[in-house]
């Protein structure tokens, strides 16, 4: 038996990438594990790997910049798997922009789902776990663009700095109810959404397709590009026991990015 035998996790966007490996292992440690995606086809695919492996499972459809939405994910999830525990705040979109091409309905949609998102996740984590009378764990989605503001890549680096900051706010007046909050921030990550974003870089300056994967793979001090395994292996850490001690934290898990 695992120590978190019986506990129940939530995992945004957890359809693909990063989100179905944090899935994947979650369940492999012994959470119920619902994914929570805006492609529902994607979600049921991971569940249904869940539940093949032995694993229990939900999947569940659900805009994560709606907070109605989100909400309801977290009753249903708690009412299905029997319990809550664990908050992923994984989702996020990553379009690629200059600074000077910025438009408000670019800031509106980023921050809508990058930002707002985060919000409504501690929330609704929040009012099930304080119903539920024990504390928890919330775990969020940050980025090393948001340690490091990333040319192209102007409003989404601005959300990742700001989930950093809603995390350390979250974790002081969360602490009270016994529930930590922290964020992890990978580098470059092979999952489709990185593959769009070598596309959009390369493709705006008439480049070869993978340049752009090559000049942020020359930063990588250990000389290579991450698995959503490595991150998931990070966030397994801070939605178990072991991360007890520790909250208001956003580390690196980027292979040593050196940005010059
Ligand atoms: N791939 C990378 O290099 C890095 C990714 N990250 C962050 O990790 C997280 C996951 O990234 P990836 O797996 O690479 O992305 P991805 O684009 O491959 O997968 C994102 C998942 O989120 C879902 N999603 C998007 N908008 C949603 C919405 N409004 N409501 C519900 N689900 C929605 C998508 O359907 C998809 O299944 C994101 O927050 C991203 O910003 C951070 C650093 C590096
Ligand atoms: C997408 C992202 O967060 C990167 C490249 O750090």
């Amino acid at each position: 038996m695992s120590r978190v035998d019986g506990k129940v996790a939530l995992v945004t966007g957890g359809g693909q990438g990063i989100g179905r490996a944090i899935a994947l292992r979650l369940s492999q440690d012994g959470f119920a594990v619902a994914v929570v995606d805006l492609n529902e086809n994607n979600a049921n695919k991971v569940a249904g790997e869940i539940e093949a492996a032995g694993g229990r499972s939900i999947a569940l459809k659900a805009d994560v910049s709606n907070r109605d939405e989100v909400f309801a994910a977290v009753e249903e999830t708690a009412a299905k798997l029997g319990g809550f525990d664990v908050i992923v705040n994984n989702a996020g979109i990553a379009p690629v922009k200059m600074i000077e091409e910025v438009t408000l309905d670019d800031l509106d949609k980023v921050f809508h789902i990058n930002v707002a998102s985060v919000v409504w996740g501690i929330q609704a984590a929040t009012a099930k776990l304080k119903e539920l009378g024990h504390g928890g764990k919330i775990v969020n989605a940050s980025s090393q663009a948001g340690h490091v503001g990333n040319a192209s890549l102007s409003v989404y680096s601005a959300s990742k700095f700001a989930v950093r900051s809603l995390t350390q706010t979250a974790a002081q007046e969360l602490a009270k109810y016994g529930i930590t909050v922290n964020a992890y921030c990978p580098g470059i990550v092979q999952t489709p959404m990185w593959g769009s974003i070598d596309k959009q870089i390369t493709s705006s300056k008439g480049e070869e397709q993978g340049e752009a994967t090559k000049e942020f793979g020359s930063k990588i001090t250990l000389g290579r590009l991450s698995t959503p395994e490595d991150v998931a292996a990070f966030v397994s850490f801070l939605a178990g026991p072991d991360s007890d001690y520790m909250t208001g934290q956003s580390p690196l898990i980027d292979g040593g990015m050196v940005f010059k």
